[in-house]
Formats: structure tokens, C-alpha cells, sequence
């Protein structure tokens, strides 16, 4: 048990879907059902509105591989100038993701909505009438801004306004709008990649006409009534919540968002609220947790996966560029469906047994991946040709004896004849700086390919094993995306007390977009080194470790009320996962003067008995 603070700031009140017993202040059965048999569409609109944030982050996120394609050749651009304008993104969504838990707390969640989908809008315009390289990369910046702030705030706004007994569903629809994002984005690639002048300006610039949605929405919506009752505007917090509610009686919810902030400004102690949690053990535990999560995601190589896709496709055998786009938007797509299914499982089976299943599916699929190239590689034909054309002696391609080990040094590609299935008169040869799809000279070289009747393999090695590579692709994406996809965003929109929400928040969107940049930044590098199957294992067994932390970190938190969850970390991290099989709570409610005890039961259902016991 904690010190009287934690004790105080660990008390358990009643969800609102779980009938209780000698309740004082509570709705009744009758009221709970009436809540969940109306549909509150209100809760619906809003969650619609903030998910447009998730949808523009899956879309600025996914869009710019095909952007890329149209605008190295139109811009001739440098891969230097290439890798800086993913990056660029990616790196100003961290900073500004753990900005926006400042924001959040000193404006509320309305207002950086408001902010982001601003910002989302203007980076979309400067974007699509770019003049030069530099422009796109300001460009490029702002929308990264947005990002980062979007990515955090959407969350917490949803869980914020949603019922419990919904809660974990509706924050799990914000990840399907950016998987849907991102497949969105794919297509849009797909269809403007016909379009080799300027195509680039519509794929960039289109994310205006979401963030503009949701700008004008949010002018009309409400700010999170958890946050308005925080900042002492009780009427207003009153007004929403009755609103949002479908008029149901919110009296016990109310209250309970009442006493809580008032138990969390009695005990707030000194320093920075970063210092706070840090020092305060279930919130540091819930941090730990939260952060975990966001950076085994990252690990496990979903975005790899995703930005890669047409790259991974394309080494397991897909050898035409506009091919490997359209099969980059099933991925997209497969992605996408299998997030429903998460959406649907949610409150089902609960957050941890999803987190554990999908975890543990997505170690297993990452074998299967690593297993396909690793074939591959062992079945790599071998260099049989070495052409006479004085120019190319000189390079290191000439040195290399199988088609594996020249497919993974990015200067070089392997060209080679077909008799029947089998490869013959193979050689490894420079690849054309300006044009990837051929060589810089001799047989598979621009123009005479046709001629020659010769194939030219950029980035992948002709293999009969690709079905294995495209198994594994399928199989990681239908395990990754119902679990290890959205539940760390929906985990921790709902870990922190309030006081300690956005910061939290913004500390794991931050942990999340780092390990993004990082993974997706060495990904090519680690190819290099480790080959592809190695990289592949390398993710599988990061994912086998993201599977033990989940297995003794993570609690069940479905069903409970967002002021209830903290009590469950409680206990030493590591041990919190027990949580979610039959724990029990005793916890004295000290500023009523009566004994309360909850049985945290398995499936994380409290039942509970309120005791008139006093305690003076
Ligand atoms: O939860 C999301 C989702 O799974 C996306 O597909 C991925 O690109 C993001 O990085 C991740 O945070």
C-alpha cells in the first residue's frame, strides 16, 4: 500500500456499467442500461472530428513514398534530400508531440485540435505550391508539427469524453482513421503516380481538405469536460457532460471527476508535473508502461513494414515499379481491415489479452518473414558473367559472387538471362544513379534491355520463395494491426490521473515517433549489415521481448473508470499484469470516513461492497 496521498489518490469508485451494491450516490441499474441501450451519438460525432487528426497522420505519414517517386526525378533530388524530407516529419512530430502535453494542460484538448488541424492545413498548401526543394521541406516541417500534436491530443480527447464502457473502442477508432490514413494516401499515390509532372502537389496538398474539416468542426464542439471541471469552469464541465451523456444522469459521474480533482489539488506536492510523476510510484509505473508500449510497437518493424512495403514486395520478387505501388496499397488496406477487427475485439476480449495475443502473432509472423528471406538468400543465384566493358571493372560490384550480396549494396543490381525458370548469365552491375530501374551501362542498361532480352533486378534477387515473404507480410499485418496497432494509443489515453494526462501522454506519442524515426532511418542500414532475414530477427526477437514486459506490466483496464485506473499500479511494475487475475483491494476512503473495499475480479470487473464503517 502507498502513503496516505497514494491511498487517497488510489481510491476506486464505481464504473457506471458494473451494477453495484449500497451505493450513495451512484445511477441505478435501470439508468446504467438506458446508457448503453441509447446510442450516444454525440460521443460518435466527436470521436468522428478528433479521428480526423489520426486520419491526417496516417495520410502526411504514408503519402510521401509515392510523392518521393515523382519528385526525386522532377526536383533531382539527392538521397541525402530524400531521406531528410521523410525524416524531417517525423522528427518535428516528436518534438512537438512532447510540447503538446504543455499545451494540452494550459489550453486544453479543444483548442490544440484546433491548433494541429491549423497547422495540418497551412503545411498541406505551402506543400502543394512548393516552387523549390526547400520550400517543401519547411513544408514538411509544419505539417511534422502538427503531427506530433494531433497524435497525442486525439486520444486523450476521445477517451476523455467517452463512456467507460465504450471507451477503449472509440480511442481504438482513432487508430483505424490513420491506418485508413495511410491507405487512403496509397491509393491517392497510386492514382496521382500517372500523373509524372506535378502529381506530387496533389498528393501532398490534399491533406487540406481533412484538416479543414476538422478545423470548422471543432469550432463547434465542446472542450473535454474532464478538462473544464480541472480548470474550475463547473458549470460549463456540467453543461458538456449532460450534453455529451444523452442526457442521462451524470450526477455520479460528475462527482466522481469532482473528488478526484479535488483529492489530486490537496495532494499535489512541488516541482514540474514531469517531476511529480516521476516521484510519484503508480504514476511512474503507468509511464513506464505507457512508454514501453509505444516503443515496442516501433520495435516490432510495423514501419518498416509500411514504408518499405513496395520495397519488401519488390525484393520478394515484384519486379515493376507501379505494380509494387498498387500491392503497396493492399498492404495498406490489409493493414487497415485488421485494425476493425481490433476495433470489434476491444472491449470483448479486453486490452491485455489482445496486446498479448497480437504481440506474441506478431514475433511469430516476423519469423515466418525472416524465414522467407532467408531461403531466398540461400537459394541466391550465383555472378556467372563478368562483362568486358572496361568501364564497369572498376567498381565494387565486380566483386561480388552472389546475387544476394549484391542486391544489398545499394550501388549495385543484379542483370541477368532466363532459360525457361532458370537464371543464366548473370552479373552484378552499377545501377543507373539517376534511373534505379536499370543500369548504368552494358547489357541492362537504359534503352538496350529489350534487345537484349535481359532482366534487371534493383533490390531484389529472382527467387521461387517470394509466396513465403508475401505469407509473412500478410500474416504480420493481420496479428500487428488488431493489437500491437492501436492499443498502446489506447492503453495510454487512459493509464494517467488527470493531473498527469497530457504530460503522459505527450511523453509516450514522444518515445512512440523517436523509435519511428529510428527504425525507419537504420532499416536499410541494418539490411546492409545484418541482411534482410537478420533484420527480420533481429524485430522478431524485440517483439519476444515486448511480449514479457506486456505479460508483467500490463493491466486490464477495460470497463474501469478513467478515475480508476491509477489503483492498478498500485503494485510493483512487473507485477501489474496480475492485476488482471484476481487481486485483492482494500482501500480505505479516508475524507468520507467510511471503509470501502473493491474485489478486482478476473476480467478486471470490480465488484464492490461499501462499508458505513467510520473510521474516527
Ligand atoms: O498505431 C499506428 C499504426 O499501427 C500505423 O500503421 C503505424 O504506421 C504507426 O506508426 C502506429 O503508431
Amino acid at each position: 500500500m502507498e502513503t496516505v496521498s497514494g491511498v487517497k489518490r488510489s481510491l476506486i469508485s464505481t464504473p457506471s456499467d458494473v451494477p453495484t451494491i449500497n451505493q450513495e450516490h451512484g445511477p441505478s441499474t435501470d439508468d446504467v442500461r438506458s446508457v448503453q441501450r441509447r446510442m450516444p451519438c454525440f460521443v460518435y460525432i466527436l470521436t468522428g472530428f478528433s479521428a480526423l487528426g489520426g486520419f491526417l497522420f496516417g495520410y502526411d505519414t504514408g503519402v510521401v513514398s509515392g510523392a518521393m517517386l515523382l519528385l526525386k526525378k522532377e526536383m533531382n533530388l539527392s538521397s541525402l534530400w530524400q531521406e531528410l524530407l521523410v525524416s524531417v516529419t517525423v522528427g518535428a512530430a516528436a518534438l512537438s508531440a512532447l510540447a503538446g502535453g504543455y499545451l494540452n494542460g494550459i489550453f486544453g484538448r479543444r483548442i490544440c485540435i484546433l491548433l494541429a488541424s491549423f497547422i495540418f492545413c497551412a503545411g498541406g498548401i505551402i506543400l502543394s505550391v512548393a516552387p523549390n526543394k526547400e520550400v517543401l521541406l519547411f513544408g514538411r516541417l509544419i505539417v511534422g508539427l502538427g503531427l506530433g500534436i494531433a497524435s497525442m491530443t486525439a486520444p486523450v480527447y476521445i477517451a476523455e469524453v467517452s463512456p467507460p464502457h465504450l471507451r477503449g473502442q472509440l480511442v481504438t477508432i482513432n487508430t483505424l482513421f490513420i491506418t485508413g490514413g495511410q491507405f487512403i494516401a496509397s491509393v491517392v499515390d497510386g492514382v496521382f503516380s500517372y500523373l509524372q509532372h506535378d502529381g506530387w502537389r496533389y498528393m501532398l496538398g490534399l491533406s487540406a481538405v481533412p484538416a479543414a474539416l476538422q478545423f470548422f468542426g471543432f469550432l463547434l464542439l465542446p472542450e473535454s469536460p474532464r478538462w473544464l471541471l480541472q480548470r474550475g469552469e463547473t458549470e460549463k464541465a456540467r453543461l458538456v457532460l449532460d450534453q455529451i451523456r444523452a442526457g442521462v444522469n451524470v450526477e455520479e459521474e460528475y462527482e466522481s471527476i469532482r473528488s478526484s480533482i479535488e483529492e489530486e489539488t490537496n495532494d499535489a506536492g512541488d516541482g514540474s508535473v514531469l517531476w511529480r510523476m516521476l516521484t510519484y510510484a503508480p504514476v511512474r509505473r503507468a509511464l513506464i508502461v505507457g512508454c514501453g508500449l509505444q516503443m515496442f510497437q516501433q520495435l516490432s518493424g510495423i514501419n518498416t513494414v509500411m514504408y518499405y512495403s513496395a520495397t519488401i514486395l519488390q525484393m520478394s520478387g515484384v519486379q515493376d515499379d507501379r505494380t509494387a505501388i498498387w500491392l503497396a496499397s493492399a498492404t495498406a488496406f490489409t493493414n487497415f481491415l485488421f485494425t476493425l477487427l481490433g476495433v470489434w475485439l476491444v472491449e470483448r476480449v479486453g486490452r491485455r489479452k489482445l496486446t498479448l495475443g497480437s504481440i506474441l502473432g506478431t514475433a511469430v509472423s516476423l519469423m515466418v518473414l525472416a524465414a522467407g528471406f532467408l531461403l531466398s538468400a540461400q537459394a541466391s543465384p550465383p555472378v556467372t558473367f563478368h562483362p568486358s566493358d572496361p568501364s564497369l571493372h572498376n567498381s565494387s560490384c565486380n566483386t561480388y559472387g552472389f546475387c544476394e550480396s549484391c542486391m544489398l549494396d545499394p550501388g549495385c543490381g543484379f542483370c541477368y538471362g532466363k532459360n525457361g525458370t532458370a537464371v543464366v548469365e548473370s552479373s552484378c552491375l552499377p545501377v543507373d544513379v539517376a534511373n534505379t530501374e536499370s543500369a548504368a551501362a552494358g547489357r541492362c542498361s537504359n534503352g538496350t534491355q529489350e534487345s537484349t532480352s535481359a532482366f534487371w533486378a534493383y533490390n531484389f534477387c529472382p527467387t521461387s520463395y517470394s509466396w513465403i515473404v508475401l505469407m509473412g507480410l500478410i500474416l504480420y499485418l493481420a496479428l500487428f494491426a488488431p493489437g500491437m496497432g492501436p492499443m498502446p494509443w489506447t492503453v495510454n489515453s487512459e493509464i494517467y490521473p488527470l493531473w498527469a494526462r497530457s504530460t503522459g501522454n505527450a511523453c509516450s506519442a514522444g518515445v512512440n515517433w523517436i523509435c519511428n524515426v529510428l527504425v525507419s532511418l537504420t532499416f536499410l542500414h541494418v539490411a546492409q549489415y545484418l541482411t534482410y532475414y537478420g533484420a527480420f530477427f533481429l524485430y522478431s526477437g524485440l517483439a519476444l521481448l515486448g511480449f514479457v514486459f506486456v505479460v508483467g506490466c500490463l493491466p486490464e483496464t477495460k470497463g474501469l473508470r478513467l478515475e480508476e485506473i491509477e489503483s492498478l499500479f498500485g503494485r510493483r511494475l512487473c507485477t501489474c499484469g496480475a492485476g488482471s487475475q484476481g487481486v485483492h483491494y482494500i482501500r480505505p476512503r479516508l475524507e468520507l470516513g467510511a471503509l470501502r473495499y473493491g474485489t478486482l475480479e478476473p476480467e478486471g470487473r470490480i465488484a464492490y461492497i461499501s462499508v458505513s464503517t467510520k473510521l474516527k
